[in-house]
């Protein structure tokens, strides 16, 4: 690079966007340019859950803390992923707002059709009992100490709208019990039972209503790694068998790791995700789950790069751009050495 003209985002290839520009559009493209924003579907229309740019500010003792600095996270319908990032990025902040026990300050948050910046109390109280369930890390902030284990499950389909007859929700108790394999706890009170089993009555609970969304905070949070596996394969038989939509705040590497969509938050933003997809080699059948790294790129073209990789390279402050064919190259700065 030794003509400025090539340097740079605003280099060769914003010039030619320039060039194209300035060949006066006539009205009819101007006017064609804005039909065809405008029947741009919107961000997430086709998603289940959509967050666009969501801010949520603390103020506590006059001291503003932004968890949520412009958070993007759209989640398809059927999903099974994970939701992983350092202690305080903003990971509990979001939860609660999409289990609707907190109003974001700014932003957009939907869903399964709820707006969940607009909701009313009437609504958000439906909206938690119907469409949201969720499983908390504390085991005993899910099950009531003193109802049965078929009774807790039975319990929300009490207080929804779409009540049951008391057999019919008996038996969907029970077969929720039974498709996690904690039937045999169906009359124990929580104390009779292991941290395990608690947590997977309290999936049965959170599925009672038939949610769209399925959340959970460290669900595996105070459990030993082989309990924890079997959590997850109950979140997993959850999301195969009855379609629920499931997102799962975990540290645990292991959870994290099964699922194929992993999305990292850091300082309250959507940084980077992690899809895996499995490959089976045509000759042997073998089948190998490849992942790869994607970092997010917001609508305004912000994109932040992972810490590991910016230190590794000493970037600060400034970077080099350079616009390829088929790619963007990304330069520590170098301006003074020129
Ligand atoms: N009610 C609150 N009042 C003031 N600040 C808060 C409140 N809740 C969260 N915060 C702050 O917001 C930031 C994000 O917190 P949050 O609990 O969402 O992080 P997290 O990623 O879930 O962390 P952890 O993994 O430790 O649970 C932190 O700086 C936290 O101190």
């Amino acid at each position: 690079m030794t003509t400025t003209d090539s340097v740079g985002p605003t280099g060769s290839a914003a010039g030619s966007a320039d060039s194209a520009g300035s060949a006066s559009p006539s009205f009819a493209d101007l006017a064609q340019r804005a039909a065809d924003r405008r029947d741009r579907p919107a961000y997430g229309h086709d998603a289940l859950i959509t967050c666009d740019r969501l801010v949520r500010i603390f103020s506590t003792d006059g001291v503003e803390v932004q968890a949520l600095q412009g958070l993007d996270l759209l989640v398809r319908e059927g999903e099974l992923m994970a939701l992983v990032g350092a202690s305080g990025s903003g990971k509990s902040t979001l939860m609660n707002i999409l289990a609707g026990l907190d109003t974001p300050t700014a932003g957009a948050a939907r869903v399964a059709g709820h707006d969940l910046l607009t909701m009313g109390a009437k609504d958000r109280l439906g909206y938690r009992r119907e469409t949201v369930g969720f499983v908390w890390q504390q085991t005993a902030r899910n099950l009531l100490p003193y109802l049965t284990a078929a009774q807790n499950v039975a319990l929300p389909m009490q207080l929804g709208v779409s009540r049951k007859g008391r057999r019919a929700q008996a038996r969907r108790a029970l077969e929720l019990l039974e498709l996690l394999e904690v039937a045999e706890c169906r009359d124990r009170r929580p104390f009779q039972m292991s941290g395990g089993q608690q947590q997977r009555v309290a999936i049965a609970v959170a599925l009672a209503n038939d949610p769209s969304v399925l959340l959970a905070d460290e669900p595996t949070g105070e459990l030993d790694s082989h309990t924890a596996e079997q959590i997850f394969a109950a979140f997993r038989t959850a999301n195969e068998r009855l379609g629920t939509t499931i997102v799962i705040v975990t540290h645990d590497q292991a959870v994290a790791t099964e699922v194929r969509r992993t999305v990292a938050i850091r300082d309250g933003r959507t940084s980077t995700e992690v899809l895996r997809r499995t490959e089976v080699d045509a000759t042997t059948g073998h089948e190998t789950v490849v992942a790869r790294e994607y970092a997010m790129l917001d609508r305004a073209g912000r994109l932040q790069l992972p810490a590991e990789y910016t230190e590794a390279l000493g970037m600060r402050d400034r970077v080099a751009l350079e616009l390829e064919p088929d790619h963007i190259g990304i330069w520590p700065d170098d301006s003074e050495h020129r």
